[in-house]
């Protein structure tokens, strides 16, 4: 009807336009325009309005919904009735078609509020504040709780859940006293019992409560925080109620709706699925269970967050050749130069030292898991960051087990566009060779100036390989990002605590080893670095490694990463691993608070 009007109207002025454009005489025009069509219609529907205002349509019945059943019942009672009875008994049986008759009803009978039983005739003074609130019950939570005053058995509204039922209704608040359920005064009885009243009622629930004068205006205003930590509200004794709570894992982004009660807040997952909010416990609650479990663990040695002291990687002495000596030429040839393009921090020596430490520090820390860190915060709050073109790019880390494709997967990025993407230069107290530069394969420095580095706390990461020093200093990474370049770096998963910084807001993507069968598939013609001089294909045991070692990153170290990305085939990969990093420096991002601050 809408679009039929709107299109009359606009075939008037179109009409009108044209006969006004060709400058037509007046006698003309009106002859033109009443005999116009579309002046037909706006009769028509002229018409059909006053006959609309004379009399107005009127239902031919107001119990369309009775008279269903009726037929329902005649047709049950058929002795062999035939397809089209059946077939209109399943269609008037059907839901839709007694929601849509007894709608019709309701709008017949101009029934469209509940009835509220009539006021007494002298009301006592405090019957004024009392509120009727009526709610009509679906398959949906009534999204509130019930607490009982010990002392005076009175029986509260503890919390409204936000999103929910009588959320929605508005009438419903944090500290009104509750006084009947369906005509049932609930003073004195235990909350059990009004959840059983509740469950029973069907339809509409009536509730009479007296407002809470002192209740504040609910507004509040949205927290957003990501999870450092699991929880499973049906494994968490104290939660007020359970049905209420929701689950979360490391990681997951979390809108917190409502901190008004110290203990129990009201959170949404992020990407918003459910309108309804669901309950968690506070920061101050979580902390203190995190200790509890800390306490109750028993005593664990944990190396992990020893402090790398140089020479805690050093290899044992072999044949007493270094390996970079040896294997100059593989070095040469697998580590950096492509069409006139160096490559820095891909070179062998560079990369086992990496491997070793890596190896060392993880069988040494097993056991250790860094949510029963009594220390951590179980909620770190974050805000949406939009890069300004003027600031320097994010620095992207790359966390993977080793043997996953990390470095691959880089140096492909780094090739692909060398003047956007890089990564830093290492430091290095090997001695210089023949045709290299300081600053281009290694920064070349003494023993004594890397010490002193590593004693200012200038390295990321550093280790020994095979008598020789090695280490990815944070004056490298600022030195890509002064360029104007995207900074790529391959760190091990305890090294993204100490590059969190404001400054470097760091982007972490770890790189995922594929399903078991996809990882050996793709891997069959890979060919693996080792200290022995020639490359080998990966082994059965170096896959069943390299699964459990990119799990058991995953699990630790979820809550950091920002994307995860599946390296199954090395194209799409590479690919997928080159949008997610224009996309990081490009677009909103959720990163921690602090980092958004003005000073740190
Ligand atoms: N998606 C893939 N498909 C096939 N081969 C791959 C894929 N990703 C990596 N590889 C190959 O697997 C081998 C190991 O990869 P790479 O050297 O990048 O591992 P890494 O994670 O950097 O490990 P490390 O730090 O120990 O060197 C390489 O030969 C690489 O070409």
């Amino acid at each position: 009807m809408d679009d039929g009007v709107t299109e009359v109207l606009s075939s008037v002025l179109e009409d009108v336009n044209h006969a006004v454009s060709r400058n037509v005489g007046g006698a003309h025009l009106l002859h033109e325009l009443l005999n116009a069509p579309w002046l037909r219609a706006l009769l028509q529907i002229y018409e059909c309005l006053l006959e609309f205002e004379r009399s107005p349509p009127t239902p031919l019945l107001p119990y369309a919904s009775e008279l269903s059943h009726e037929i329902m019942t005649a047709v049950q009672m058929i002795h062999c009735p035939s397809s089209e009875a059946v077939e209109l008994h399943s269609l008037l049986s059907s839901p839709h078609i007694q929601a849509v008759l007894s709608s019709h009803d309701s709008v017949a009978k101009s029934d469209y509020g509940p009835v509220l039983p009539p006021l007494p005739e002298e009301m006592p003074e405090d019957e004024e504040a009392m509120r009727i609130v009526c709610l009509v019950k679906n398959n949906q939570p009534l999204g509130a709780t019930i607490r009982r005053d010990e002392e005076t058995g009175a029986i509260y509204i503890a919390r409204v859940i936000h999103g929910g039922l009588a959320d929605r209704s508005g009438l419903l608040n944090p500290g009104d006293l509750l006084v009947e359920v369906n005509g049932n005064p609930v003073g004195g009885l235990e909350p059990e019992q009004i959840i059983q009243i509740l469950i029973n009622s069907h339809g509409t629930i009536l509730f009479k409560v007296i407002p809470d004068a002192a209740q504040s205006s609910g507004s509040h205003k949205s927290v957003y925080v990501r999870a450092m930590v699991d929880y499973c509200p049906l494994q968490d004794a104290s939660i007020p109620c359970p049905d209420a709570g929701m689950a979360f894992c490391r990681g997951d982004l979390l809108e917190v709706v409502d901190q008004s009660d110290g203990r129990w807040w009201q959170a949404r997952k992020l990407p918003c699925s459910a309108s309804c909010a669901g309950l968690i416990p506070s920061a101050s609650v979580l902390k203190s269970k995190q200790r509890e479990q800390w306490w109750c663990q028993p005593l664990q040695v944990h190396t992990c967050i020893r402090p790398l002291t140089l020479g805690d990687n050093a290899v044992p002495e072999d044949d007493g050749t270094h390996a970079d000596e040896k294997y100059t030429v593989t070095d040469e040839a697998e580590s950096d130069i492509t069409d006139g393009l160096y490559l820095a921090g891909f070179r062998r020596s560079f990369r086992l030292w990496r491997r070793t430490s890596y190896r060392r520090r993880r069988q040494s820390c097993t056991s250790c898991s860094p949510d029963t860190s009594a220390l951590s915060s179980p909620y770190e709050e974050v805000a949406l960051y939009q890069r300004p073109p003027q600031e320097s790019h994010r620095l992207v880390i790359l966390i993977g087990a080793t043997r996953v494709g990390v470095n691959e997967l880089r140096k492909r990025l780094i090739k692909l566009n060398p003047s956007t993407f890089q990564g830093p230069v290492p430091h290095t107290t090997r001695p210089i060779r023949a045709g290299e530069q300081t600053g281009r394969e290694y920064h070349f420095v003494t023993k004594e100036l890397f010490e002193y580095m590593v004693c200012n706390h200038r390295f990321v990461e550093y280790g020994e390989y095979k008598g020789q020093l090695y280490g990815t200093s944070t004056d490298a990474i600022d030195e890509v990002l002064k360029r104007g370049q995207m900074c790529i770096i391959n760190a091990e998963p305890h090294s993204i605590q100490p590059l969190r910084t404001r400054k470097l807001k760091p982007y972490v993507i770890f790189i995922k080893a594929p399903a078991a069968e996809r990882l050996r598939e793709t891997r069959r013609d890979a060919r693996i670095a080792t200290s022995c001089s020639s490359n080998r294909a990966f082994t059965e045991e170096d896959f069943v490694e390299l699964e459990e070692a990119s799990r058991l990153t995953e699990l630790k170290y979820k809550q950091f990463f920002d994307f995860v990305l599946v390296n199954d085939c090395l194209q799409d990969a590479c690919t997928q691993l080159f949008y997610v990093i224009q996309e990081a420096q490009d677009e909103a991002q959720w990163i921690p608070v602090s980092w958004s601050l003005e000073d740190e």
